[in-house]
């Protein structure tokens, strides 16, 4: 026996007979589970647990105990860390909960209390707080426990109301006596509005933990710094030096006696409600000087608690020295605190200070505790998430290190899923954020799809056509190109263009009678979409009669005009967008799920992988391993540090399309103000030696595909000092996830480059300037009249002022070389074709852009019009300076009618080139537009020659 014992009983179980409970500041599964908690509890009197971010960090980020729940979570639920991390301690908090039944049925529910703390993300939002209690006492719904709430301003009125509600509180990361004040104040205030209300105050329990060793670190660690200094004091100094943190306690008690004695807890008393007992935390001693057990042995004392982590608590059993400490030698502690004051060691300031460094030291110990869950879960998941790797040069590494850190200690993730605006400009940005969570609202509303599936099915639809532009055609053309076509579904086909010829060629390839048209169009009133309907509902109506209605389906925000329209018509279904989701950001709304269900994709999968995806970047993940952060933050470091700005992306045969629809999201979304990412898509791979320092490039990969050649090229870019990141799809359906993290990734990194990345203000004004040009042809039967400053056989050569001032020649070549002669280092070259986007085009194009590329060593943009103008159109527009583009038009060989008006298909067109050309010209870009006469084919062989004579 201990020579400290007292009545033959060990230290530790001599506390009681002081009115000191002992609780165990440790929780861990295997602990729980092997029977060592239990050990505690039955023979050392341990009447209690604590938790603490810090102490679940240890718990979980280490060992394998909680590898079984995490599988069977994951096994039956897609869920994100946040929750993840919620189940593990939920369940581990009842383990103990129940193990503690016993203490508290016994003391009639004065001890036998397990807490656990609320996020510590919401140290400083008291609704926040008020919030996450409620909803923890509900989950771990057993009558021991306790929520922890941290004692800061704004958890002061939570723990007002949580009393008032009943529920049992913890007050954490109390240093001071006027917050211990506060918080008593709090605490007699919550109970007796419960009583005011006729509401029972019997029952509810809470402490107030008072940290204790933490003082002293602070407190000797400034007398230290002075008596080192040589102050004058250093005698005194050090004569309160390991004193401060236990006369501190000691005024607490002083306190909280004064108030047992208060008419205010009488009454409460009377009412059956129990006192609040203080609660010593950080008990554990830091400064080895000290002895082991020195924070228990001198605050035993009735009707208090004492939460002793692990090695206390086995010091203190082996020799503690129990006494009555508490209420001994007060008038030393006045002393001790007087003189704290008359030396001037700024005591409030220092414990104001460690209240916000215990926030900040929880919110680190909570994002390491969520980064291993986050990433246990990544290794458990494996196949079923995507994975990224990045191969960065070591400056470019660590920035982005640095950048991640920042987001992490900003909590900007966090902010961002909180649709705070100051994430970005403080602008409008909160409105357009409905987005992040439109994966679980589309899952609540799938057996609306999966009904819209079946009856597609069921009519035998031989072929799909969607009319839209940009946002609203992208995603669905993504799903066509990467699934093809489903047994027992029509082939899907997305028409986005004003090409007469284009739109000649899918009217051929559809029967009306057998055809589901879809019109898409958010807004309603985009010009495309609207003609598109005009012609292909005249097409179905000739085939269909007073039927055709039936063949439509519009997809479009409520009450557009085209809802109305389509109402009119007598549409088939109207499926509405959000009018809080943009179009680029559209795909996993009804704008892409429609199309898709009307395609036989299988909508349930898909959504269960973009949740999975919408999960992994969720804002408890922190942003190490947050894929969205990671990929936004490379990205927006990439350009703004390093001049990197040229997305190149480069897929895999399989996922390839996905380039059209992230060159969308990323062009309108960042390319503003002078600032901004320029995707470069589908640009076949070379050797490094074509490629200049402005490149970032993100290798797309379906890894069952064969791309070793692909594979070594990257490689050889890797090894050449290219940053790349492998995105590596192991199914073609993670699209979905890699759908749901670009448009992460994408506001991400809006948020470096300081832009509003849900506008798109450039792509307005092509949009008024088109409108002005038809609505003059409208008015007058043609086009303002323009005239070329150079012509040279077919081709004819148009420009604003400044630009044919600078491309002076009478030659095509020399023309196109003075334009190319402009190009500079970090440039990019952009060829905006307005002709019909067929094989031969796409051919054409994308051998003169490899031209210019390898000729110039700069990236190029290979873009067909109008389709471009709903996406990259707003960066060359309103991005950087660093476009120098090459439109190209050409003489329709027959055009098309829109019916009801005036203007025809080549019309809009041609109006569609000359506004884009107008507003490149008006923004100052270097900008040409050559128009081909006559034959196409022709015409762009002689071009074709001519700009690889120039370059
Ligand atoms: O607040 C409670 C109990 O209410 C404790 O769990 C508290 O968080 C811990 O005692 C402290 O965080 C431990 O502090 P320290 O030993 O790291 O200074
Ligand atoms: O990206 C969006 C396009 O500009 C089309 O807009 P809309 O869906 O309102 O027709």
């Amino acid at each position: 026996m201990n020579a400290s014992s007292v009545n033959g009983k060990s230290p530790l179980r001599a506390l009681e007979q002081f009115g000191q409970s002992p609780w165990l500041d440790f929780v861990r599964r295997g602990y729980t589970r092997d029977g060592s908690m239990a050990a505690l509890i039955e023979q050392d009197g341990v009447k209690g647990v604590t938790s603490n971010p810090a102490i679940f960090q240890k718990a979980m980020g280490e060992g394998t105990d909680y590898d079984a729940q995490i599988r069977d979570v994951l096994d039956k639920e897609i869920v994100s860390a946040g929750e993840l991390y919620e189940r593990l301690a939920i369940e581990d908090i009842r383990e103990v909960a129940k193990l503690l039944k016993p203490v508290f049925d016994q003391t009639k529910g004065i001890d036998g209390y397990v807490s656990l703390e609320v996020s510590p993300y919401l140290a400083l939002d008291t609704a926040g707080t008020v919030e996450e209690a409620g909803r923890l006492w509900t989950a771990v719904s057993e009558p021991n426990l306790m929520i922890k709430i941290p004692a800061t301003k704004e958890g002061i009125p939570a723990i007002h109301q949580k009393i008032a509600d009943g529920v049992n509180i913890n007050v954490t990361l109390l240093f001071s006596l006027d917050m211990y004040k506060a918080v008593v104040e709090a605490w007699i205030s919550g109970l007796e509005a419960r009583h005011e209300e006729g509401r029972s105050v019997a029952g509810i329990a809470s402490v107030a933990s008072f940290f204790v060793s933490r003082v002293d670190g602070k407190v000797d660690g400034e007398i230290d710094r002075r008596v080192k200094a040589g102050d004058r004091d250093a005698e005194a100094l050090k004569a309160i030096r390991g004193k401060v943190a236990i006369a501190n306690a000691k005024m607490a008690y002083l306190y909280w006696q004064e108030i047992m004695k208060s008419d205010r807890w009488a009454k409460l008393k009377a009412a059956g409600a129990q006192p609040q007992r203080l609660l010593w935390a950080s008990t554990g001693t830091k400064d080895k000087a000290y002895s082991d057990v020195l924070y228990v042995d001198e605050l035993i004392g009735p009707e208090t608690v004492n939460t002793i982590p692990p090695a206390t608590l086995d010091a203190f059993r082996d020799h503690g020295t129990p006494r009555d400490s508490l209420e001994e030698n007060v008038a030393d502690a006045k002393h001790v605190m007087a003189e704290v004051k008359r030396l001037g060691l700024d005591l409030d300031g220092m414990t104001i200070k460690l209240v916000s460094e215990g926030v900040v030291s929880f919110e680190e110990a909570f994002d390491a505790l969520l980064g291993s869950v986050a990433k246990k879960q990544n290794d458990l998941l494996g196949n079923k998430l995507t994975e990224t790797k990045l191969s960065l040069p070591k400056d470019f590494d660590d920035a982005v290190k640095a950048g991640l850190d920042e987001w992490r200690k900003g909590g900007t993730i966090r902010r961002l899923w909180a649709k705070d605006a100051s994430v970005w400009t403080n602008g409008p940005e909160a409105k357009w954020l409905n987005w992040l969570g439109i994966v679980a609202d589309a899952l609540k509303h799938l057996p609306e799809l999966e009904t819209f599936q079946k009856e597609v099915k069921a009519r035998g639809f031989r072929q799909v056509l969607l009319l839209g532009m940009g946002g609203s055609s992208l995603g669905p053309e993504v799903l066509a190109m990467t699934f093809g076509k489903h047994e027992g579904y029509g082939h899907l086909y997305v028409l986005d263009s004003t090409d007469p010829q284009q739109v000649r060629t899918f009217e051929g390839r559809i029967d009306p009678r057998e055809t589901l048209f879809i019109v898409s169009s958010k807004s309603g009133s985009t010009l495309e979409p609207n003609i598109m309907l005009s012609y292909f509902f005249d097409v179905a109506k000739k085939a269909l009669g007073e039927k055709a209605g039936e063949h439509f389906v519009a997809v479009t925000d409520p009450g557009s005009a085209l809802e109305k329209k389509a109402v009119a018509d007598g549409f088939w279904k109207v499926f509405n967008g959000d009018k809080q989701i943009g179009g680029r950001y559209s795909v996993l709304s009804n704008f892409g799920m429609v199309p898709a269900a009307a395609a036989g994709v299988p909508l349930k999968l898909f959504l269960e992988d973009a949740l999975r995806g919408v999960k992994a970047c969720d804002g408890s993940v922190p942003p190490a391993v947050n894929p969205g952060v990671l990929l936004g933050t490379v990205f927006g470091v990439g350009a703004e540090k390093f001049g990197r700005d040229k997305i190149t992306i480069i897929a895999t045969k399989q996922v390839m399309d996905f380039g059209a629809w992230a060159e969308q999201l990323i062009a309108e979304s960042t390319g503003k103000l002078g600032k901004g990412l320029i995707p470069i898509d589908d640009e076949t791979l070379a050797g490094p030696t074509h490629y200049g320092k402005d490149r970032l490039f993100v290798y797309f990969r379906l890894s069952n595909e064969h791309s070793h050649e692909q594979d070594e090229a990257v490689k050889t870019l890797i090894d050449a000092g290219q940053p790349v990141v492998t995105i590596n799809l192991h199914d073609r359906r993670q699209i979905a996830q890699e759908f749901f993290r670009w448009e992460i990734a994408t506001a991400v990194a809006g948020a470096f480059l300081g832009i509003n990345p849900f506008d798109q203000p450039d792509v307005e004004a092509s949009k008024i300037e088109t409108k002005k040009l038809t609505a003059a042809y409208n008015e007058t039967g043609s086009l303002p009249a323009e005239s070329p400053f150079a012509t040279d056989g077919d081709l004819e050569f148009f420009a604003d002022r400044k630009n044919a001032g600078a491309l002076k020649g009478d030659t095509t070549q020399a023309i196109l070389k003075a334009h190319f002669d402009r190009v500079k280092t970090g440039d990019y070259v952009g060829l905006l074709a307005y002709i019909e986007r067929d094989r031969n085009s796409i051919e054409w194009i994308q051998h003169i852009r490899l031209a210019i590329r390898d000729a110039r060593a700069v990236a190029t943009a290979a873009e067909f019009g109008p389709r471009f103008l709903h996406s990259t159109g707003q960066a060359y527009k309103g991005g950087p300076d660093s476009g120098v583009f090459l439109q190209i038009t050409a003489d329709d060989a027959q055009d098309l009618p829109v019916p009801g008006e005036r203007y025809s298909f080549g019309v809009v067109k041609a109006a569609q080139a000359r506004g884009d050309f107008d507003v490149l010209a008006e923004r100052g870009r270097r900008a040409l537009r050559v128009h081909i006469k006559g034959d196409l084919k022709k015409g762009l062989a002689t071009l074709a020659s001519a700009i690889k004579a120039a370059i």
